[in-house]
């Protein structure tokens, strides 16, 4: 897909691993860096571009020297702030990666309002609430990568309890991107099978502690900082949809607007993604036990908002 740009701003673990994908796979004609460090961003983009000239890539990766080059960018992804450390939370963060979220919009907005921007910065569904406050754009063309992620956690951990081919696992996880993220254990079909027929509830709680713990686990391993292949890839994989218009299933955080009965929330539910950013959000009918899930899942969500807007 040539002729369009991706901008991504905070190159750090999850950045320069998307910024490699994207170029190692030739997505779009130009992705552009942007950090605070400015030399690592010109290193990175030498040493991406080097990575990808064997594949024949037509990416070109390219240092932003003034914030001016953001205004052709299609896609601009915001990786930006810090990552937790053992014991802390995602909502630790929340101050800290709020203002750098702020700072970099009044960067940005100015210079392209038209971008759809993709929000990774943690704690995700907060920051993807106030990334649209801020910005007043349309829902559709601001919201955050964390479903794919954790529904790509869960069905590895399905699989490895299993020991089944992944390929073959149907799993999805919505609501937030904390530990009242919401598997939705009884809908996962495995080779067209329910997983709950499978399973006894025993294995099936195991399954859904280690996908709610799947982040926690590798920052307890990492002790550094926290997981970057996986968030990254998903987020090169929405990028993907969006550049070719592919109309493919993401579980996104996005601003609810009455569906799922909540309004002025952003939060993880499956939606379609094109080239207009999101095309449409799917409404799941949840059960009874799901839909009380889902309300503690939109209260930790809106408990974070509430200590944003104070
Ligand atoms: N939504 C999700 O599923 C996931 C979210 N995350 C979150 O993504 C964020 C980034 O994680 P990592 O890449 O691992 O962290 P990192 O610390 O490796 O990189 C963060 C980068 O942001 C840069 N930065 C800080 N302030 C900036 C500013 N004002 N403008 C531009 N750049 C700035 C830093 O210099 C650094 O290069 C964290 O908040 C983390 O919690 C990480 C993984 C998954
Ligand atoms: O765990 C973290 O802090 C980073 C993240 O959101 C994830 O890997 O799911």
């Amino acid at each position: 897909m040539l002729n369009k740009k991706i901008g991504i701003v905070g190159v750090g673990n999850v950045g320069s691993s998307l910024a490699y994908s994207i170029a190692t796979n030739s997505l779009c004609d130009e992705v552009l860096l942007k950090d605070i460090r400015d030399d690592f961003i010109q290193a990175l983009s030498l040493d991406i571009t080097q990575a990808s000239i064997n594949t024949n890539s037509k990416t070109k990766v390219k240092a932003c020297i003034k914030n001016e080059d953001f205004n052709s960018c299609d896609i601009v992804v915001i990786t930006a702030g810090i990552a937790r450390k053992p014991n802390m939370s995602r909502e630790d963060l929340l101050f800290t990666n709020a203002k750098i979220m702020n700072s970099i919009l009044d960067d940005i907005l100015p210079i392209n309002p038209n971008a759809i921007f993709i929000i990774v910065s943690n704690p995700l569904d907060a920051m993807v609430y106030s990334a649209l406050q801020k910005s007043k754009l349309s829902r559709n063309r601001v919201f955050g990568m964390a479903g794919a992620l954790d529904s790509a956690r869960f069905k590895y951990y399905i699989s490895q309890k299993l020991n089944f081919d992944y390929t073959k696992i149907d799993a999805i996880v919505i609501g937030s991107h904390s530990n009242s993220m919401l598997p939705l254990i009884k809908r996962v079909k495995v080779d067209d099978k329910n997983l709950v027929d499978i399973l006894n509830q025993k294995e099936l709680d195991e399954i859904l502690e280690n996908t709610k713990n799947g982040g926690a686990k590798i920052v307890e391993l990492l002790k550094t900082g926290s997981a970057y292949f996986a968030p990254a890839f998903n987020t090169y994989l929405m990028c993907k949809a969006i550049l070719n218009d592919e109309k493919e299933i993401f579980s996104c955080s996005v601003k609810l607007e009455g569906e799922y009965g909540y309004k002025d929330i952003s939060i993880g539910v499956p939606v379609i993604l094109g080239k207009n950013g999101i095309d449409k959000i799917l409404e799941l009918t949840l059960d009874n036990e799901e839909k009380d899930l889902f309300e503690k899942s939109i209260q930790t969500v809106k408990s974070s908002i509430n200590i944003l807007n104070k």
